[in-house]
């Protein structure tokens, strides 16, 4: 891509300047700044530092807990380690804590990704628990080892003054430095928030399963977001070791600062981009001016008031301030001059698929899935051929979506394989289910899997990011396919309030934008009325002209018998019937497998 001259950047800055989003969060921003410049009081100047590192804390801690929503309690964990790791590299090696900050950093990213990539594989309260107890394991090890880390004792940063040394006479230098952590942390937050990670992270913390069928990897985002919350955290860890001199276990890995943290976000509203700013903004000074006026007595406070306002926000606002408050103040501030709206851009038709027609593009066999004593798929081989629509049958409990679980990865096989073709007619066998996905295999499920809290715009371009990375690209694909199946009259509308019908066309169009090879419908046309059930059949014929396979669960007889090319018929986890509908519709077994044996005597078939 080629660099914008200088003037159309400056351009650009004033453009973005002029948004009366923008500058109105500049001017709230500045008060942090401009306030303790104004009072010039040193005590202020304390609380206002507090309030940046805090928030700053809460907005780093937020990307995983709001935004991927991974309930961490021992994120303390990665600013005691910057802490240390800055204090050390001063103590030790004479080096700048300016840099010693971006080392403690680094080494808190390893110690993410060694903590997470276990623990993001447990769930609700397990998932803190271990997060628990690293940060009590990592304390433990920083009393231990007490040579080093000078152990409960404490270690004090070498008083060197200046601003090599970050350390100063004149406190309002370290608000300087607080407040540029604090704009750089939520400027991250804000740019993960709207780019495709935030969104992958939103999927991910409403439904893994549907996050997975998009190609996502559950594990890779997590991951991502918790090794940049662990940076950012880590580098106001460095900067508190600074400004108070003093470092020791207990406050450095302090559990009970890692839940104010969240609990500040949870105030203010999780998973919201001020959230955590709010929520420090309104707690901590009222704690701090109280340990101010009251001194020593007053210990443990802060606790009882954070407590107090946690209670009264959970009972009186769910969503937290910006959550509950957010919306209607955005649109107050929408009425401000400056604000342009971009226009809606669609994206070109579906892309057309690359092959032979009539090639195998999908194989199982011998496929077997037990549940315990249930043999749920028997011996299942079947063959998918390049732009056939293939519809499977078979009675309630037969095992059809247990083999199309197995063939979208989300179920392994307990014995036999499954095959894809990939674009250049290789085998391939792929292990997990985001990785069938990219691979081109894209499925719906029977019992709808919406992201009810985005909206129907949101959810379709969560499949679209597969083979879409800016989020501009992403829309306007989604916008193509909200149109053709249906849905643009309500693409603003959160996809909890839909009707079934509606969520059923949701499911294909979520799937049809991650631009599959090989689609699998399981039960698209249940609950839908004729005129919809027929439109969805179009739709179907629509999707295999542009050459894609489709392999279709149906009980709507009528509608599967006049799409299919070819029908397989499943039994009791057997395949007990392949051929052109017409033919299978007059198979023996299939008539006794749905009407039973008497009904065939009778009819002396
Ligand atoms: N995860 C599971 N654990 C245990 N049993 C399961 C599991 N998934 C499916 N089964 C069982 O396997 C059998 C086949 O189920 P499956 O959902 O594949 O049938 P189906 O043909 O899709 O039925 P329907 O048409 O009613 O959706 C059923 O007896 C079901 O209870």
């Amino acid at each position: 891509m080629s660099e914008a001259p200088p003037a159309g950047r400056l351009a650009a800055l004033m453009a973005w300047l002029g948004n009366p989003r923008v500058y109105t969060s500049l001017a709230a921003l500045s008060l942090i700044l401009v306030i303790p410049i104004v009072v010039d009081s040193p005590f202020i100047v304390h609380v206002f530092v507090t309030i940046c590192v805090f928030a700053g804390l809460s907005t780093a801690w937020n990307i995983v807990g709001g935004y991927a929503g991974q309930l961490s309690l021992g994120h303390m964990v990665f600013y005691g380690i910057g802490a240390y790791t800055t204090a050390l590299l001063i103590q030790h090696f004479g080096l700048t804590p300016w840099l010693g900050m971006w080392v403690g950093a680094v080494v808190s990213v390893a110690v993410s990704v060694f903590i997470g990539y276990p623990c993001f594989r447990l769930r609700g309260p397990f998932f803190a628990l271990a997060t628990i107890a690293f940060l009590e394991v990592v304390r433990l090890l920083a009393i231990h080892f007490h040579g080093f880390t000078g152990g409960s004792a404490g270690l004090i940063v070498p008083l060197k003054l200046g601003w090599t040394w970050m350390i100063f006479q004149d406190k309002i230098n370290y608000l300087y430095i607080a407040f540029g952590l604090l704009l750089l942390t939520l400027a991250i937050s804000y740019a993960i928030r709207s780019s495709r990670l935030g969104y992958y992270l939103t999927a991910v913390r409403e439904r893994e399963e549907a996050a997975s069928a998009a190609g996502i990897s559950n594990t890779g985002v997590k991951l991502k977001a918790v090794m940049i919350s662990a940076a950012l955290t880590s580098l106001f860890g460095s900067f508190h070791a600074m400004y108070l001199t003093f470092l020791e276990p207990e406050t450095m890995f302090s559990l009970a600062n890692s839940v104010s943290i969240a609990m500040f976000a949870l105030i203010g509203g999780l998973g919201t981009v001020a959230g955590p700013l709010l929520g420090t903004v309104l707690v901590v000074p009222i704690a701090e001016l109280a340990r101010g006026w009251l001194g020593a007595s007053a210990n443990g406070l802060h606790g009882f008031v954070y407590g107090v306002v946690l209670v009264l926000i959970t009972l009186t606002l769910p969503g937290g301030l910006a959550g509950t408050f957010g919306p209607r103040v955005t649109a107050l501030i929408d009425r401000l001059p400056g604000r342009r709206v971009p226009p809606d851009r669609e994206a070109p038709a579906l892309r057309r698929m690359e092959g032979t027609p009539g090639e195998p593009v999908l194989e199982t066999r011998d496929l077997v899935m037990k549940f315990g004593g249930l043999t749920a798929t028997d011996h299942v081989s079947i063959t998918l051929r390049r732009g056939e629509i293939l519809g499977v049958i078979g009675p309630n409990g037969a095992g059809k979506t247990t083999v199309f679980n197995q063939i979208s990865g989300f179920l392994k096989p307990t014995s036999g394989t499954v095959v894809i073709y990939d674009a250049e007619g290789r085998p391939v066998t792929p292990a997990r289910a985001d990785e069938y996905a990219r691979l081109g295999v894209g499925r719906t499920f029977q019992i709808v899997q919406p992201f009810g809290k985005l909206t129907v715009i949101e959810n379709i371009m969560i499949g679209a990011f597969m083979r879409h990375t800016s989020v501009d690209d992403a829309r306007a694909a989604a916008l193509r396919i909200a149109r053709l199946v249906g849905l643009l009259h309500v693409k603003d509308v959160e996809a909890r309030n839909l009707p079934i019908g509606d969520l059923k066309r949701l499911e294909v169009a979520r799937t049809l934008a991650t631009e599959p090879s090989i689609l699998l419908l399981d039960e698209v046309m249940a609950g839908q009325n004729q005129t919809d059930t027929q439109k969805m059949v179009e739709l179907i014929r629509t999707i295999r002209d542009t050459g894609v396979t489709v392999i279709a669960i149906e009980h709507n007889m009528q509608a599967i018998m006049s799409l299919s090319d070819r029908i397989v018929v499943i039994d009791s986890g057997k395949v007990i019937a392949e051929g052109d509908p017409q033919e299978v519709v007059r198979n023996r077994r299939v008539i006794e497998a749905y009407l039973g044996e008497d009904f065939v005597d009778a009819q002396g078939l």
